[in-house]
């Protein structure tokens, strides 16, 4: 094979590329212009999902559509970025997986704000010093973010897409591990450690904080503390990594939010998810006749989790995800009927059901 014959025929189609992308970028001026007279977000994760979906169907190969996904979602970032910089709030301090989450939604073209608490950033978007909001919502093996639903339950701001993200924890600290009398993590990440913590630091103090960040900002504070975080905290703040891969299940996933005060509309295609929250009566068959509304219909319910109301001692919130857009008649009806069974039914968002 002639390597000079390649790098030509590789020559050519770098220059194609490089004109179609600056080509595609300023049209974003003009989808920038058009937009703002019919009053639309800049970002529409419906439409960004229907573009993923669209390359899915064009690609042939060999580029595996989980790159193209990347590579794409990096192009849409700056297109979005050439029409203004969105402000992302996340639960930080940086370096969270939180924040990790916030650049696989938006890419590297955003201004991120780093929160100190889940309810912060609720905060910043309802007052719309953020333009979305991104935090955990629950874990493959730790269950639900209790702090996040409960928020969700209160909070007039919309989901408006979800991120999958797969979660390798390390233990860092600047003392061996034969040192380790401490071990700082959010809560969530300490449940996710709880077998491993259990063979190698059983006598360890395990002490709850508001983010894995934080916790090894924090874990050079004393002789003998430890913290569970990724590995990117520990680079971010120069804390030595004692053990990787700590985490009880290799497959420990975390479901991330993107809050915002528009809704999304419909990617179409059976491609949406809706979350919402509702509370029954106090009478027998109530929660049946409330799963049933959908169940009638051939609505799948991905999930269903119990939750205190905070309004009144044992009164419980229902949190539901089901597969449809809030808009379908058939999501509508099931919704008419829940109402009948229900005192409170809140619509939390509809999103593209993104894996
Ligand atoms: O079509 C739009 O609404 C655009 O702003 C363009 C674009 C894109 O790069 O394709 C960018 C941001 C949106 O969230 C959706 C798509």
């Amino acid at each position: 094979m002639d390597l000079e014959k390649v790098r030509t025929r590789i020559d050519e189609i770098d220059r194609e590329i490089v004109a179609k992308l600056n080509e595609r970028l300023t049209l974003a001026g003009d989808v920038a212009a058009a937009k703002a007279e019919a009053g639309l977000p800049i970002f529409m994760p419906e439409r960004e999902e229907q573009i993923f979906m669209k390359l899915a169907r064009l690609n042939t190969g060999p580029l595996e559509e989980a790159t193209l996904r990347r590579i794409y979602g990096e192009i849409i970032s700056v297109t979005r970025a050439r029409q203004r910089k969105l402000r992302i709030a996340y639960l930080g301090p940086e370096a969270t997986y939180t924040e990790q989450a916030a650049v696989k939604q938006f890419g590297q073209q955003i201004e991120t704000m780093p929160q100190r608490m889940i309810p912060d950033v609720f905060t910043a978007v309802e007052k719309g010093e953020a333009d979305y909001g991104v935090i955990p919502i629950e874990n493959s093996t730790g269950g639900a973010v209790l702090h996040s639903l409960d928020m969700l339950a209160e909070t007039e701001l919309k989901i408006v897409s979800q991120v999958y993200l797969p979660i390798e924890h390390c233990l860092v600290s600047r003392w061996p591990l034969e040192a380790i009398t401490e071990v700082h993590s959010k809560d969530q990440a300490l449940i996710q450690c709880r077998d491993w913590l259990a063979r190698h630091l059983p006598g360890a103090r395990q002490v709850e904080c508001d983010s894995t960040a934080q916790a090894v900002r924090l874990s050079g504070e004393h002789e003998g503390m430890a913290a569970i975080a990724g590995e990117l905290a520990a680079t971010r703040y120069g804390v030595p990594v004692l053990a990787k891969g700590i985490q009880d299940r290799s497959d420990n996933v975390t479901r991330f939010l993107v809050i915002g005060a528009r809704p999304c509309g419909r990617t179409g295609d059976g491609g949406d998810k809706t979350s919402l929250v509702f509370s029954i009566n106090d009478e027998v068959g109530a929660l049946e006749r409330a799963v049933k509304a959908f169940s009638s219909r051939g609505i799948n319910m991905t999930k269903i989790e119990s939750r205190p109301s905070r309004r009144k001692a044992w009164d419980y919130l229902f949190f539901v995800d089901v597969i449809g857009h809030w808009e379908d008649a058939e999501v509508q009806a099931a919704v008419a009927d829940l109402k009948d069974a229900c005192r409170l039914v809140k619509w939390l968002g509809s999103y593209p059901n993104t894996k």
